[in-house]
């Protein structure tokens, strides 16, 4: 609290108007929310780090807050336009896939933060345009055939899913990748990290300590695809309690006799392991079948049909695999200005004598979805593109 900040009171007290780049050698950005003001930016250095600073109106106090999330790379500048409960930064001269983000400051997940913490929080969440489907949990007991379906999800449609890769605590068995399977990792590092906010949720499973990186789900995101998290029950729990919306499926075995099989034929564990992994079992499917943390029971009784039967839960059982584009990108004039109109955020470019451009950008924040911990999609634009021979176009994405 009160940390001396490169920007004075003085700049903001006319100022302090939202979207404003104040120009004393730092190139910052201003939105106000309730009683805030937040300004975001850095020294006007040429490539710009992007810091946060919070004015409280009330309190006459700079605040300092705590930053969760992937902090967008530097760039050349940025405009910041309030919301609700988050600000939209748009970022200058930096890749058209890294160039729309949001500054979370009053959700759900920021509020939960805060009463963790103790101290004001901000989180950055970066903007995906187009449909982005639902990540998809799924949990069940271990030897059930998560993995095993999942490849096969992942194998059909590769360009669909993508595997949100979780830290353990265990060694890798034989055939196991660092980065691949796995994160695997020392459990005080692990640790230190889950302090630091890190994880979207973690668990102690079968011994050992289990978990998933907001990154690994934000890098599925960023690939244009639909993540897949293979998880526990107690996971699943507190993914659930988040503000990840997703799709939970639970996979049940057909009979005990047969998980036992299935985890001794996979001989990839210990006796002690493996008798383990049974106890837990039994618990893991009571709580899979009588909770309210799951939208579909799946029995993976016979693998391929089973297998189509997932596939029927997310929607593809008459899918046709069609080559899919990447993610959608807008691509933002470095000199423009942003107003906004309900909600509407219009870009205009500001003009450079060029004869065929995009001029005005609308993006469309009324469809927002997600959010931190993770990415915001449901973003939709419209370039519209005016010439020197009268004639408009427009072009969309949604
Ligand atoms: N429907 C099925 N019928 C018979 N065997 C199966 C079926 N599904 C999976 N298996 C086999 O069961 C074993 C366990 O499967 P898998 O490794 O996919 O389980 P898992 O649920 O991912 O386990 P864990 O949670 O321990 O990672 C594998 O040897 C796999 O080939
Ligand atoms: N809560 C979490 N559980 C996880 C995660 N990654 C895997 N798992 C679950 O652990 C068990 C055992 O896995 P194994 O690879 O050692 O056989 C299994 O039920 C997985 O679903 C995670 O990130 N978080």
């Amino acid at each position: 609290m009160g940390e001396a900040p490169a920007l004075h009171v003085d700049d903001l007290q006319d100022g302090a108007q939202n979207g404003l780049e104040l120009k004393n050698g730092t190139c910052k950005a201003t939105a106000t929310i309730g009683d805030k003001t937040y300004v975001i930016g850095g020294a006007d250095d040429g490539t710009l780090s992007i810091e946060v600073q919070i004015f409280d109106r009330n309190l006459g106090e700079w605040v300092r807050p705590t930053v969760r999330g992937t902090k967008p790379g530097s760039c050349k500048g940025l405009s910041a336009v309030p919301l609700e409960d988050k600000i939209l930064i748009l970022k200058k001269g930096s890749k058209p896939d890294d160039q729309i983000w949001f500054l979370e400051v009053d959700t759900q997940y920021v509020r939960q933060q805060q009463e963790y913490l103790g101290t004001e929080v901000v989180a950055w969440s970066k903007g995906v345009v187009g449909k982005a489907e639902k990540p998809v949990v799924i949990s069940g007991p271990s030897g059930v055939g998560k993995g095993t379906l999942i490849s096969m999800l992942m194998k059909e449609f590769p360009s669909m899913f993508g595997f949100s890769v979780s830290h353990t605590t265990r060694a890798p068995r034989g055939m196991e990748k660092d980065g691949v399977h796995y994160h695997f990792t020392e459990k005080s590092i692990m640790e230190k990290e889950i302090k630091e906010g890190k994880f979207l949720e973690f668990a102690s499973v079968h011994g050992n300590l289990y978990g998933t990186s907001v990154e690994a789900v934000e890098l599925v995101a960023d690939a244009g695809k639909r993540c897949i998290l293979d998880i526990d029950v107690q996971g699943a729990r507190s993914v659930r309690a988040s503000s990840l919306e997703a799709i939970f499926i639970f996979v049940c075995p057909p009979s005990m006799e047969e998980l036992e099989k299935r985890l001794r034929d996979r001989g990839t564990e210990t006796e002690e392991q493996i008798l383990k992994r049974l106890r837990n079992a039994k618990a893991e499917i009571e709580q899979g079948k009588s909770s309210h943390i799951f939208d579909f029971i799946l029995y993976n009784d016979k693998l391929v049909e089973s297998y189509d039967r997932l596939k029927k839960l997310l929607g593809l059982d008459d899918y046709v695999t069609t080559p899919k584009s990447g993610p959608g990108e807008v691509d933002l004039p470095i000199d423009h200005s942003v107003s906004k109109i309900d909600n509407k955020i219009i870009i205009n470019r500001i003009s450079s004598g060029e004869k065929e451009s995009k001029n005005l950008i609308i993006l469309d924040v009324s469809s927002l979805k997600g959010g931190a911990p993770g990415r915001t999609r449901g973003l939709n634009f419209q370039a519209i593109g005016s010439f020197s021979n009268g004639l408009t176009e427009i072009e969309g994405l949604s």
